[in-house]
């Protein structure tokens, strides 16, 4: 059987492929870097303790220093010309920072498409924090960048954010599950006009409006999104 194949253009966005066994690896690391990043936060040990936590963590940066890194340029060269090796989607996927299962700085939120929608949900711990007890704002926004970004899954055309405008409505809970949501309003040319809602249960606690700018040509709907046009717009 010969292997499956990948092209960048093709790749949802915020979404793995099934993992190989070192991406599998790769997560479990970063889930415990994350929680030993949750426990340093106002953590009442002594001066000495620290001292031991802080050679061990340092004995084990020196260890990774030791591998060096797969390189981000092969990666997409292989991708863009439709040659990506699955490690190589994993590569592109695994580490954005808030929604990347291999981030030691993500929960992880995790995304997908449910219909005409961007779903996402993540619990954010005490690192994540603003004010007491809350999401920081700054932290929210990074998620809705990343969610209504997704949004191009429904599109041919990629390009990064031109314009993010969130609205702060109640503050977001630490520990609690949070609901993203993400629709696409219109087309306009290069340009990509989406909104999107933050929910703590049921209380809506951010709305917000952005544009993405595509790197080259018109966005276009894909062919099984086409509904998504206005009635008054050619998809
Ligand atoms: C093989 C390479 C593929 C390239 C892929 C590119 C991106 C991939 C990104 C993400 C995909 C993957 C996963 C998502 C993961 C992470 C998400 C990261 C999100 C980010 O972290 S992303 C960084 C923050 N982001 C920036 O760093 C943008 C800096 N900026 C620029 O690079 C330029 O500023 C640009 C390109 C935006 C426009 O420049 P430009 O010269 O190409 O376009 P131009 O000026 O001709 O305008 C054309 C039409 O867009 C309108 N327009 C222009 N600028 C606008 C704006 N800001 N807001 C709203 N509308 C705008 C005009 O009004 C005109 O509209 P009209 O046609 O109606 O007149």
């Amino acid at each position: 059987m010969t292997e499956q194949t990948f092209n960048y253009f093709d790749l949802p966005i915020g979404e793995s492929p099934e993992p190989t066994p070192v991406s599998e690896q790769r997560r479990e690391l970063a889930r415990e870097l994350l929680a030993i990043s949750e426990q340093l936060v106002r953590l009442d040990a002594d001066e000495s303790a620290l001292a031991d936590y802080t050679a061990q963590a340092r004995a084990l940066r020196e260890q990774l220093e030791s591998h060096g890194h797969r390189s981000m340029r092969d990666i997409l060269g292989r991708l863009i010309t439709g040659q990506g090796s699955r490690q190589d989607a994993l590569d592109m996927a695994e580490f954005e920072i808030l929604s990347g299962p291999a981030s030691p700085l993500s929960p992880p939120m995790t995304l997908w498409l449910d219909g005409d929608t961007v779903r996402g949900s993540a619990t954010f711990g005490r690192v994540f924090m603003g004010p007491p007890g809350k999401v920081h704002g700054g932290v929210l926004a990074l998620a809705l960048d990343m969610l209504m970004a997704k949004t191009q899954d429904f599109v041919t055309g990629l390009g990064m954010t031109g314009t993010l405008n969130i609205r702060y409505l109640a503050p977001t809970p630490l520990n609690t599950e949070i609901r993203f949501e993400a629709r696409l309003n219109r087309l306009e040319g290069r340009k990509l006009f989406v909104e999107a809602k933050v929910f703590a249960g049921d209380t809506q606690t951010v709305e917000a409006t952005g544009i993405w700018v595509s790197a080259r040509g018109d966005y276009r709907l894909r062919d099984r999104f086409a509904h998504l046009a206005p009635a008054d717009q050619p998809a």
